[in-house]
């Protein structure tokens, strides 16, 4: 992912981060990855503020109450789906990255999207800070990207 070179007025800013625990050893690498590129581009520790949600599936419901709390330049979403032998992935998968989009589309703050969706564990462990990089660390970078795009804008 090329570096993020956009101004970003940081400020005050407050950036909350809304985790799903399930596959924990895999979504607290992605926090991780975050949280450091977060503090890479200068945001200090009481700026980001962790949510935790039990899994993928109630990510949605975490993003919509904070965005009716207000006070967040923009939101990140971080959890991990991993297919087992039943179509319940499909339905989450789809669910909830559906409303998710929706929350983007009807919302005030940009939302992004760090959900893996992986055939199995090795696939996420992967992406999550081994040979394929971290995906908290690129969604956390998507978002300093798309605050800076939305203060440019307005
Ligand atoms: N199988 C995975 C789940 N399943 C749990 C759901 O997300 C949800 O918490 C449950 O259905 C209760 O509403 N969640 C993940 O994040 N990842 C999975 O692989
Ligand atoms: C993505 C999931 O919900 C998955 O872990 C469920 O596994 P299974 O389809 O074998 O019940």
């Amino acid at each position: 992912m090329k570096e993020f070179t956009g101004k970003f007025d940081q400020g005050a800013a407050r950036i909350a981060i809304v985790v799903a625990d399930f596959n924990e050893t895999v979504t607290k690498q992605l926090v991780e990855g975050a949280v450091a590129t977060l503090a890479k581009f200068g945001l200090a520790d009481d700026q980001v503020a962790v949510y935790h949600v039990p899994g993928a599936f109630e990510i949605p419901f975490a993003v919509k109450k904070l965005l009716d709390k207000g006070g967040f330049a923009g939101i990140m979403t971080l959890g991990a789906v991993i297919k087992g032998e039943t179509d319940h992935y499909d339905l989450i998968c789809q669910n909830v990255a559906s409303g998710i989009m929706q929350l983007n589309l009807q919302g005030e703050v940009p939302v992004t999207f760090g959900i893996l969706t992986t055939d199995n564990i090795e696939q996420a462990m992967q992406r999550a800070g081994l040979k394929m990089g971290n995906e908290g660390a690129s969604t956390a970078q998507s978002l300093l990207e798309m605050i800076s795009l939305k203060q440019q804008i307005k």
